[in-house]
């Protein structure tokens, strides 16, 4: 896609942005694309904090790959011993956050101080909201929280302290789905996972990180009006009490960009190479989704029996050792191939690849061989999805993944939604509706065409999420 929106726009005093990504790809790429464009085209200079304690070797190429106006910096590593075996993902990234507030406060005075240009916005993602303390105490100007899902999620988590209050058990039990502004009906298990076990310390996390929102002065989102037309109207009306909400999207890593390179890079993107235009489907569940064995056989031989190609990103099974989304326990991971079932890999080999751990993801959705994504519904891989016209099949894990996949299927109709049993026979009949257009398939290669269009209008020059971005900085100039 053309990105017009490199042309530095700004001119005059430049600026100079720090952000604190927290843990985990998902989190990190695209509040790196923010820094990124704020660069390129408003002229700033950029910090982007990171945590040392979950940093990959996925994570270390990915900065290092950084242009020179985007400074990463590890902020010193504090100590999580205290927290019980077995702490949620959500308890950890928000738990570290807050631990690091003295430390980000001290770096962020100093960069007051030292950076060449004055220091206009700390920015941050949902769990790094802690941080606006310590901007505040740094005397930073503006303190934006930076969202990294959809504008559904958000509003979730604006209406969450009144929710968490006024429901008086779990969220899976309610009998009638959860009806917010502007929003699909959301059936009660779909709601967010750490918010389904109110005994779960990630639970009274995410309540109260939710209630520090508020002290953001604005709110940028990563996403587009086309993907979620009525809820971006209700949040684009200002509304007293809660910051304004501008929606930016879709920031996503461009398929050029280099970044996260790694071994199989070439080798997949070479197979793909060889295959006949749109007839692979791309199966990957983000940057730390991982499947129990059950249900990774019963992909191996949905996939089997669809008789479709595919390339496969495949982790040791969750159930085996390694937490599905943790970023803590990166080390855990085992060799996934043995779990497969026997002879697989060898049946398929004239139409399947499958590559252990890591793809360069965007650059397999912008490949014209691409014609389909069996994905997780992390909100990025969502959005590199539709940013390069690829349908859907969603099989949502954790997080927020069940909630996109709803708006995505019963909502803008991007995706087919796989059923809560997974067995061979149903994730075949998915994966041909994608790929070949049965049942639903073509009303979903419709849709997504017409919504690649809507992010490619919305990011050029004059588009929505441009505009929206310029008029955030635009009294940026001239700053002390
Ligand atoms: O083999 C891989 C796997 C992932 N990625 C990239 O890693 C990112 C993954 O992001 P996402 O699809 O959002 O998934 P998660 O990593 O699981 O992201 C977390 O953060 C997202 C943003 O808040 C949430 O929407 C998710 O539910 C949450 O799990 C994307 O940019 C991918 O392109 C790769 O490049 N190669």
């Amino acid at each position: 896609m053309e990105d017009t929106t490199s042309t530095t726009k700004t001119k005059g005093p430049a600026a100079h942005v720090a952000l604190l990504a927290t843990p985990g790809m998902g989190h990190l790429i695209p509040l790196a694309e923010l820094a990124k464009r704020l660069a390129a085209r408003h002229g700033a200079t950029a910090t982007l904090f990171t945590f040392a304690s979950t940093a990959s070797p996925t994570q270390r190429a990915f900065l290092a790959s950084l242009p020179p106006a985007v400074d990463a910096r590890a902020l010193p590593p504090v100590d999580l011993s205290d927290l019980p075996p077995g702490t949620p993902n959500e308890a950890l990234m928000s738990e570290e956050c807050a631990r690091s507030v003295p430390a980000l406060a001290a770096a962020l005075a100093e960069l007051r101080g030292r950076a060449a240009a004055p220091l206009v916005a700390f920015v941050t993602d949902l769990f790094g909201v802690d941080a606006f303390v310590a901007a505040r105490a740094a005397g930073v100007g503006r303190r934006w929280l930076f969202f990294p899902g959809s504008l559904h999620a958000l509003t979730l988590f604006l209406h969450l302290p009144e929710l968490a209050a006024s429901i008086p058990g779990e969220f899976r039990d309610l009998d009638e789905p959860l009806r917010l502004p502007g929003c699909v009906p959301i059936p009660g298990p779909d709601v967010i996972s750490p918010l389904q076990d109110r005994l779960s310390p990630a639970y009274g996390q995410m309540v109260r990180l939710a209630g520090l929102f508020l002290d953001a002065d604005a709110i940028l989102v990563n996403s587009f009006e086309a993907v979620e037309p009525e809820v971006a109207m209700v949040l684009q009306q200002p509304k007293l009490g809660r910051p304004s909400v501008h929606p930016i999207g879709p920031l996503i890593l461009p398929a050029d960009s280099g970044a996260g390179d790694t071994a199989p890079r070439a080798a997949c993107l070479e197979w793909l190479d060889r295959q006949p235009a749109k007839s692979v489907i791309f199966v990957s569940f983000g940057s730390g989704g991982a499947l129990p064995a059950e249900q990774m056989r019963e992909l191996a031989l949905g996939l089997e029996l669809s008789g479709q190609r595919f390339l496969w990103v495949v982790r040791s099974p969750s159930d085996e050792g390694s937490l599905s989304g943790n970023y803590y326990d990166a080390e855990s991971k085992k060799d996934p191939f043995p779990y497969l079932p026997e002879g697989f890999v060898e049946r398929t080999r004239s139409v399947g690849l499958v590559v252990p751990s890591w793809a360069p993801q965007t650059e397999v959705l912008a490949h014209g061989s691409t014609g389909g994504f069996l994905t997780h519904c992390g909100w990025n891989s969502t959005l590199e999805s539709l940013v390069h016209g690829v349908p859907m099949v969603a099989w949502p894990l954790y997080a927020e993944q069940r909630l996109n996949a709803v708006m995505l299927a019963q909502g803008v109709g991007a995706a087919v939604r796989l059923p809560e049993a997974k067995d061979k026979e149903a994730i075949a009949a998915a994966v041909r509706e994608v790929m070949v257009g049965e049942g639903k398939g073509a009303a979903v290669w419709a849709k997504v065409a017409e919504l690649r269009k809507a992010a490619a209008e919305g990011i050029r020059g004059g588009g929505a999420a441009t505009t929206a971005l310029d008029k955030m900085v635009e009294n940026w100039a001239g700053e002390k």
